[in-house]
């Protein structure tokens, strides 16, 4: 098949990788033609993914046009905010039979939509939308170890075909019909990493993170009720499998991103210090959003929007949290 790829990021460099072992034709579409041409030359997103090769059969381009026309797969693995406006641009060469995957893992922010959502109202015409999440870190995946994720759609064919497409002897998919909790879960855990990193920079421990996880968890699977995922979708890969990876692992741009916090750097400090997207940033403003909105308690979230937007002291945030009346265990 012909794959398209949008975002020559880390993810988008490591799914290239992935659909190219299995013998696809795959076209990498980078924003900056100095990218695509480097990428093309050494066979390496030096930028990105550093130490790990590509497949040589992978085309890298700037043309969005050529990337996208007449491709069956197109999958978008820009940062959440950007979607919308690749999108925009990429539509009138996406035909109406071609499989639209997601890649990305947030909430719009001035909408508070999920990325299928923003595809499907700048695509109304095309109802082969197909989100893809769970524990994956690309800078695993581009060394071929081990890791298993979920595709989700309303699609029956869709899914056996990205599944089919996808899944290979280090890349394990699963398949689940349920949208709206596979995204959801990819988006919010986030927050929850950068928390996570926030206890490690204060100096706090594992019994720390363990909690921050369990009662992560449960706040995403309260805003997700509301929103009509379905609950065991967060006991699976793209919920608490994915909070796992990002709250433990080295390579979370989330975590790290929490544990500079912790240590007391500014917010706007980390971001402007790096090029990589830290989504969890965003998804924190959206998830305050909606759980005002929708009346839904997500104390870890909500004070983690008090110390990413409103400049609150992190462990001051702890203390608040540790200081709840007692209540019962219940979700
Ligand atoms: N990294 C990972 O392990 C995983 C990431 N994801 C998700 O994939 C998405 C992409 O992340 P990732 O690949 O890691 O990102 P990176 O931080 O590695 O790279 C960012 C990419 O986005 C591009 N970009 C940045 N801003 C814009 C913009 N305004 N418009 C268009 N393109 C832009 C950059 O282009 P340029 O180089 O020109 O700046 C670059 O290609 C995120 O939603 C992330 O959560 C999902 C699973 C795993
Ligand atoms: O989603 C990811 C792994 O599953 C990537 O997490 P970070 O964006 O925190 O690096």
């Amino acid at each position: 098949m012909r794959i398209s790829i949008l975002g020559a990021g880390s993810w988008g460099t490591a799914l290239s990788n992935v659909v190219s072992d299995n013998k696809h034709e795959v076209i990498l579409w980078a924003r900056r033609r100095e990218l695509a041409e480097e990428i093309n030359q050494i066979k390496e997103n030096r930028e990105y993914l550093p130490g790990a090769k590509i497949n040589s059969s992978i085309v890298v381009t700037h043309d969005l046009e050529y990337a996208v026309k007449n491709s069956e797969i197109v999958i978008l693995a820009t940062p959440s905010q950007a979607l919308r406006s690749i999108l925009r641009e990429a539509k009138k060469y996406i035909k109406n039979d071609t499989i639209i995957l997601n890649a990305s893992k947030g909430i719009e922010n001035e909408s508070l939509m999920r990325m299928s959502e923003v595809i499907k109202e700048e695509i109304p015409q095309n109802s082969q939308i197909a989100v893809i999440s769970g524990p994956s870190h690309a800078e695993e995946v581009i060394r071929r170890y081990p890791t298993a994720v979920v595709v989700a759609s309303k699609d029956k064919r869709v899914l056996k075909v990205l599944q089919e497409v996808f899944i290979n002897n280090y890349f394990r998919v699963y398949r689940n019909y349920d949208v709206i909790g596979v995204e959801l879960g990819g988006a919010l855990k986030n927050i929850i990493a950068i928390c996570s990193g926030v206890s490690e920079g204060l100096g706090y421990g594992d019994n720390t993170r363990a909690a921050l996880i369990t009662r992560g968890i449960i706040e995403i699977m309260r805003l997700g009720k509301k929103l009509g995922a379905k609950n065991s979708t967060f006991s699976g890969l793209s919920g608490i499998g994915d909070v796992i990876v990002t709250c433990s692992s080295m390579h979370s741009r989330n975590r790290r991103a929490g544990i500079e916090i912790g240590k007391g750097k500014k917010v706007d400090e980390i971001v402007k210090s790096t090029k990589m997207v830290i989504e969890g940033i965003y998804a924190t403003k959206a998830a305050k959003k909606l759980s005002d909105l929708y009346d839904v308690e997500m104390p870890i979230t909500q004070e983690a929007y008090k110390v990413l937007f409103e400049d609150k002291d992190p462990k001051k945030a702890v203390d608040d949290l540790m200081a709840r009346r007692g209540k019962i265990e219940v979700y």
